[in-house]
């Protein structure tokens, strides 16, 4: 059954409201509003609005993805501008003069009324006129002023003074860490009539400009000085987004939409993140990824009220439909969930990024990870193969799954070197089988023998350190050895749970030091004897990893660059070629590199075609895969669909993942 369920314990922020509001059919090239139809939730002692569209008697197929789009209200076509000031806007208005900000944001496909909502008419005025018109009176009442500052920001970026355009804007941060438009002009707004003036006339003068803008209106309430504005107070923010188009739609003239509307409709699409953040309680909320929501940082965060009003056309209008989509997944928050029980567990129980994760994607440095490596060679290559590669790099994901299932279990196998950097050990084939190519026992099992020496070993060094002082000249000489030693010691992690241990790249020419620091140290630890049986043991395991390091180079070696066939078999091998390609270093860098070198290098490589891995994934896959990859949830999976229907490629590299919330770190991290 699908439904709609409020979770119960939600820590969900009251103060940010979504409501839709149907635009009026009184305008000609209105229909009816009858492909929308609104119905009344109640849950839990909470009202919502639930919106569902057909056409005729077509349900539209909107829901499937994401279930019924779920709003805080939904105003109709018959309720008026004041109707929704008194409802929605006046409370925040108290609030202002109470000394919180609020923010009221407009958004909608173009031709959906905003700027009717906003604006209005003589005989409707809207609810920035009412606001002024209440403002001025209360500020009367109180010995408070109020100012108007009226910017724009448009595709590129660029903020626009539009009381004064000669004026340059600079978005800066202060001292404190406040967000200050430097250059934007305030006016004091003195009477409806003097505000109307400036206010129509910028308001006029862009609309003769077709390009698409994000327009604020700042409503400064500030203490009443006389003549000076110096003490601001509280601000109520207006911000009419500019209308979401899709971007696959093509202009008058034939042209992709493309750019300008992508920037556009990601800062749309990122002012939903933002309240949905807020809204969620999240303690990241992404206000640095569009200039419009850095720009009201200040006001967003905090106690004020959020109001966004979603317009919908009152004709059909797919656009209406992505936005009202996008609407209700930031409402929804965590607070809401589907309660389809397929779906339930997963939306509902993870949050966002959920940190038990540890992996996102398993690989093995055997033979079954040369096979794995060998499928995504074909989707370096060629493109048209995407979809096929996806399908291979699907069923890698389903086998990385069912190695996380197997996780707990197989975990004693596990061996790590440089934080990670042999992830792809993790999950190992099993001890008995051998390397094709070396016929050597699998690497990790070789490193788990090693593992297993250097456990020991370090179980028992604390037992032979000399924690007394030494007044003796050469004991000063060598505590650095002691020291040395202790950090060699605390860099091999041992962890009794898992059977971890990690060994840092940095480390290993202290195994190349061994002797000496057997010769120097065994003076300095108490115990001689049990001493130079450690250094002993250690160098030991320097040999057994210099012998593992050069069968892995074997197993991974780099065939000559000149070689014709090279080209063809580097990409279908896959590790090599990331080896020449993703390190970007030449082919007389590798010859002079040892062997050690080369492996790490090899693992640098394979992470960041695992990097490449998981992009194109995110851009290609169906959200039942998403839905399997590291990070991604059933919320950010449908959120990733929805950008792609704007562009077909919306993560090109890693940075690009913080329009879905993921840092470049985090996702480095689980690589
Ligand atoms: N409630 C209403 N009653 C009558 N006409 C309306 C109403 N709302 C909007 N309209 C008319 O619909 C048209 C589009 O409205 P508006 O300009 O407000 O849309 P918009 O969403 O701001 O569009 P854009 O994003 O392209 O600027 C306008 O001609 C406006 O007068």
């Amino acid at each position: 059954m699908t439904g709609v369920a409020r979770k119960q314990d939600l820590n969900i922020n009251p103060k940010v409201r979504f409501i839709a509001k149907i635009r009026s059919s009184s305008h000609p090239d209105g229909l009816s509003n009858s492909w929308i139809s609104v119905n009344n939730i109640l849950r839990d002692g909470v009202f919502s609005h639930s919106l569902s569209f057909s056409l005729g008697d077509h349900p539209l197929a909107t829901s499937n993805r994401m279930g019924p789009c779920v709003v805080d209200y939904c105003y109709d076509q018959n309720e008026k501008n004041d109707v929704v000031f008194e409802r929605e806007v006046k409370p925040s208005i108290d609030e202002v003069f109470d000394g919180c900000n609020a923010t009221i944001i407009a958004c909608g496909a173009s031709g959906s009324g905003k700027s009717y909502l906003f604006q209005g008419t003589n005989d409707e005025p809207g609810l920035i006129v009412l606001a002024v018109n209440g403002m001025l009176r209360l500020a009367a009442n109180n010995r408070k002023s109020v100012a108007a500052s009226f910017y724009e920001v448009d595709h590129d970026h660029n903020v626009k003074d539009l009381l004064d355009p000669n004026r340059q804007v600079f978005v800066l941060k202060d001292a404190h860490g406040k967000t200050q438009l430097k250059g934007l002009s305030q006016v004091l707004v003195t009477s409806m009539s003097q505000f109307h003036n400036f206010y129509g006339r910028a308001t006029n003068s862009r609309k003769s400009i077709p390009e698409r803008s994000h327009k604020g209106l700042i409503l400064y309430v500030s203490s009443d000085v006389g003549e000076k504005l110096n003490v601001v107070v509280s601000k109520l923010n207006f911000v009419d987004l500019a209308g979401y188009q899709d971007a696959r739609n093509k202009s008058l003239d034939g042209h992709n939409l493309a750019e300008s509307t992508t920037n556009i409709n990601k800062s749309i699409h990122v002012m939903h993140n933002v309240l949905y953040s807020l809204k969620a309680n999240e303690t990241h909320v992404p206000y640095r990824e569009s200039k419009i929501t850095n720009m009201l940082q200040d006001s967003l965060r905090g106690t004020g009220r959020i109001l966004m009003v979603t317009c919908l056309n009152p004709s059909f209008c797919h656009d209406s439909i992505n936005m009202v989509r996008l609407a209700s997944r930031s409402c929804q928050g965590t607070s809401w969930a589907i309660t389809d029980s397929s779906k339930k567990a997963n939306s509902l129980a993870r949050p966002m990024v959920p940190s038990s994760h540890k992996i996102w994607m398993h690989g093995s440095a055997s033979t079954s990870a040369r096979k794995q490596t060998m499928s995504r060679g074909h989707i370096y290559r060629n493109k048209a193969h995407c979809s096929t590669s996806t399908m291979k790099a699907g069923k890698l994901f389903g086998e990385s799954s069912d190695l996380k299932s197997q996780k707990t279990g197989d975990d004693n196998s596990k061996i790590a070197l440089s934080t990670g950097e042999l992830s792809m050990f993790d999950e190992a084939v099993p001890s008995h089988s051998l390397c094709n190519e070396c016929g050597l026992p699998p690497l990790s099992a070789q490193l788990q023998e090693i593992v297993n020496k250097l456990r020991s070993i370090c179980s028992s060094i604390p037992s032979c350190m000399d924690t007394t002082p030494h007044n003796d000249g050469f004991h000063t000489a060598t505590s650095t050895d002691i020291a040395e030693l202790t950090t060699l010691k605390s860099n091999m992690r041992t962890d009794d749970d898992n059977n971890k241990i990690a060994v840092s790249t940095r480390e290993l020419p202290m195994f190349d030091e061994g002797k000496k620091i057997g010769k120097e140290s065994s003076c300095s630890i108490c115990n001689l004897d049990r001493s130079a049986l450690h250094i002993k043991e250690f160098e030991e395991i320097v040999n057994n990893m210099k012998s593992i390091c050069s069968s892995t180079s074997s197993c991974i070696d780099i065939p000559p660059h000149d070689d014709a066939l090279h080209a063809q078999t580097s990409t279908d091998i896959g590790e090599p070629a990331t080896l020449n390609s993703s390190m970007g270093v030449s082919d007389r860098d590798i010859t002079s590199f040892s062997t050690w070198e080369k492996f790490i290098a090899g693992s640098t490589g394979m992470k960041n075609s695992l990097a490449q891995d998981y992009l194109r994934l995110l851009n290609t896959a169906d959200k039942e895969v998403l839905q399997k990859l590291k990070g991604i949830g059933e919320k950010r999976a449908t959120y990733i669909l929805e950008l792609r229907e704007d562009n077909p490629e919306p993560f090109k590299n890693l940075d690009d993942l913080k329009v879905i919330g993921l840092s470049t770190k985090q996702v480095r991290r689980w690589l």
